[in-house]
């Protein structure tokens, strides 16, 4: 693919930004790019790896004349993060990120930017348990969705051009307002991790009282939480506190389903479980059948 941008600045070179950043360097995107990361390993790590031309702790020199500047950190910290850059982006610029949650980062970043710099908010739908640079592979985004939510009046060629890198990287791209992307990751993205850390936190302490044997005997449902649960900490801890309002909506509705099915099993309705498994397996397989067509 042809340069996108003369030179791109990724702020947290970590799991996604260096798979962005690998991304960038694989299809020739970009004629420079540079990382902003707090943690002097990562920039070493990033270099070593050769996925950054340069890595620096130094806000001017990463963002100062930077096309494209993306912010791929815990969304905790982009209030600060984009009062930091503001002053150092050229006109023109664009300022994308990578966050899980998506009204926050509006609230957070949007009012910092200057006049002439677009702003064009974006979530890869894609990522693993692990952190940090060496857990990123430019393959992540291949066959995945990454929806963009640029707020009204946003520059059209700006939206265009970080459409162009997803769709290079292989992903899928929607745009779609950033209170439904919120409603929507709530049910699809928050509310599994915020089970999967119930249930092995919940294990863990049973644990102590039958000494060991849950995770002994644990099969490949439990392991499958675990997975889930083993998610970077300070990243989810942001984002249930920059989606609190969806995800408590959704975990009232779940909470009260799943009072139905304690219901259900204590009076013995076995036709209401097996109704609710039926209906729940067909999802999964036309969830299947989709991917297949
Ligand atoms: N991991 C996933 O599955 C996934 C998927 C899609 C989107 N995201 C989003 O991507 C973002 C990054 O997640 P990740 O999994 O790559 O995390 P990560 O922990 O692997 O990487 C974060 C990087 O940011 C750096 N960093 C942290 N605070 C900083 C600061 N104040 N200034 C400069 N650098 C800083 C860290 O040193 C680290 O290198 C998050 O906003 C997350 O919501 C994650
Ligand atoms: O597969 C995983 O490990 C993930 O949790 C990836 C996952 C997801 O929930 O689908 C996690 C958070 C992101 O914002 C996007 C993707």
């Amino acid at each position: 693919m042809a340069v996108l941008f003369d030179k791109v600045a990724i702020i947290g070179i970590g799991h996604i930004g260096s798979s962005l950043a690998r991304v960038i360097k694989r299809d020739g995107l970009a004629g420079r790019l540079v990382t902003l990361d707090s943690n002097s390993l990562h920039r070493a790590k990033a270099l070593e790896l050769g996925i950054v031309d340069a890595a620096t702790d130094d806000v001017a020199e990463a963002v100062g004349d930077a096309d494209l500047v993306v912010l791929a950190t815990p969304v905790g910290t982009y209030a600060d993060l984009a009062a930091a850059i503001a002053p150092h982006l050229k006109q023109g610029a664009i300022v994308s990120d990578v966050g899980s949650v998506k009204m926050a980062v509006l609230r957070d970043v949007g009012p910092h930017l200057p006049e002439g710099v677009s702003f064009v908010p974006g979530h890869p739908i894609a990522g693993t348990e692990h952190s940090g640079p060496t857990a990123g592979f430019a393959e992540l985004f291949q066959g995945r969705w990454c929806i963009l939510t640029p707020p009204g009046g946003t520059a059209q060629a700006a939206v265009d051009k970080v459409r162009a890198m997803w769709e290079s990287a292989g992903s899928t791209v929607e745009i779609m307002e950033a209170a439904h992307h919120d409603r929507v990751l709530a049910i699809t993205s928050h509310l599994p991790h915020l089970i999967a850390y119930t249930i092995v936190g919940t294990a863990t302490d049973l644990e102590t009282t039958l000494q060991q044997e849950v995770i002994k005997f644990s099969a490949s449902g439990f392991r499958d939480f675990t997975r889930i649960a083993a998610s970077d900490p300070v990243m989810w801890r942001d984002i249930f506190l920059n989606n609190r309002e969806a995800v408590l909506e959704v975990l009232q509705r779940f909470t009260e389903d799943l009072t139905a099915l304690q219901r259900a099993i204590r009076w013995g309705e076995g036709d209401k479980l097996e109704e609710l498994f039926s209906r729940t397996r067909a999802i999964r397989r036309s969830i299947i059948d989709a991917k297949q067509a």
